[in-house]
């Protein structure tokens, strides 16, 4: 174990050059890995494991499009390829993917099968954090573990196909085994990590969901669309408006503050950019801050999770989901983009 020192506070860390791909192999050498759910995670995983040399096995409802999907990948069933219930009786470590809300349903199937000394292995700290609204409580005889990798389980899988490994948090609920650390380290670098932060299931889902509803997903939006209105209803055009709301961040300024920092993007422009940058970082923060806590306050007490199982566990989600994302693609916003995109150096 590594230690860090991240802006002055010192962090445990795990490296692939303390933990190799062959220890790992060594530490899991007689596991059967059953990775339950064939949606984002579930592919990304998998395919990193098996082409790591593991013993993995896919559990999956059988029927639909994510089943085809595991036998394009190369998933043979009766083999490799199980619905749920046969994977999580084979499997010596389960780890569950399956959207946090359908985690709920199938639980019991799962719970049947997690006999002394199976692991029961998790992406997110939900399930058992807001243990008291999904009932996923496991029994005191297995391990429970976690290896949350922070990003999407398709750059998961690109980014291992590149040779690079996306970074992940790990966490240990329970150790019955006395294997549970070398097992989720393993585990954390068979999946395609690259460095390992050491964390809590509560902190890793208080984190996430603050991050996902905050500057991730939900915030950016937000910014984004408020300036873009703004100069819209001043009379500027869509393109005017769209290249100096998103195109120019995400090709021009972004990448500059990811690779050196947020000064280094700022030395990099006018000094007359400076500042008004450096005057307008303050009012900016001091009018978010405020929503921030609020979104915190409301992970925090559970409010979020319960929405999302509540929304996610009706049968129509799915719809109701693109029809939101049909919206959102089909805003003025959006579509200007499509057409900015085109004008990309690349897209010509
Ligand atoms: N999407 C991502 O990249 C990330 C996901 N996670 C976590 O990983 C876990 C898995 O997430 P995703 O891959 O996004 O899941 P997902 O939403 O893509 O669903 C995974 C699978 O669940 C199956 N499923 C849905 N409802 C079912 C039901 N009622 N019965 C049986 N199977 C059902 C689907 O067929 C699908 O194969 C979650 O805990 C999530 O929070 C963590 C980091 C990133
Ligand atoms: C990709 C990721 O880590 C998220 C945004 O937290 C998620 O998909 O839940
Ligand atoms: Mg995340
Ligand atoms: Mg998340």
């Amino acid at each position: 174990m590594a230690q860090m020192n991240f802006g002055g506070v010192m962090e445990n860390v795990v490296t692939r050059e303390e933990f190799p791909l062959e220890k790992a192999r060594e530490v899991l050498k007689n596991e059967t890995i059953a990775v339950i759910g064939y949606g984002v995670q579930g592919p990304g995983q998998s395919l990193n494991l098996r082409d790591n040399g593991f013993n993995v096995i896919v559990g999956q409802r059988k029927g639909g499009k994510t089943w085809e999907k595991a036998v394009a990948d190369g998933w043979v069933p009766g083999e490799t390829l199980f619905d749920i219930e046969e994977a999580c009786r084979r499997g010596t470590i389960i780890q569950y993917l399956l959207s946090d809300a359908a985690q709920i349903e199938v639980w019991p199937t799962v719970k049947k099968h997690l006999t002394a000394g199976k692991a029961l292995y998790f992406s997110h700290g939900f399930g058992i954090t807001y243990k008291e609204r999904t009932g996923i409580v496991p029994p005191a005889d297995v391990d429970v573990i976690l290896v949350a990798p922070k990003g999407s389980g398709t750059s998961l899988r690109t980014m291992f196909l590149e040779g690079r490994g996306l970074n992940s948090s790990y966490a240990i609920f329970q150790d019955a085994t006395g294997r549970a650390y070398d097992r989720v380290i393993a585990l954390g670098i068979g999946v395609g990590s690259g460095y390992l932060f050491e964390t809590t299931f509560k902190r890793e889902v208080y984190s996430d969901l603050t991050g996902e509803r905050g500057s991730l997903m939900g915030a950016i939006q937000g910014l984004l669309l408020a300036q873009y209105e703004v100069l819209r209803e001043n009379g500027h055009t869509p393109s005017e408006a769209f290249n100096e709301t998103v195109e120019e961040l995400t090709q021009s300024l972004m990448p500059l503050f990811a690779k050196n920092g947020m000064d280094w993007m700022y030395a990099n422009c006018s000094t007359t950019a400076q500042r008004g940058a450096l005057d307008w970082m303050g009012p900016f923060h001091d009018a978010i801050k405020p929503v921030m806590q609020r979104l915190y306050e409301s992970v925090k007490s559970g409010n979020e999770a319960q929405i999302s199982i509540d929304s996610n566990s009706q049968p129509d989600y799915r719809s109701k989901l693109n029809e939101e994302l049909r919206q959102l693609r089909e805003s003025e916003m959006w579509q200007t983009a499509v057409t900015v995109r085109k004008l990309r150096p690349e897209n010509n």
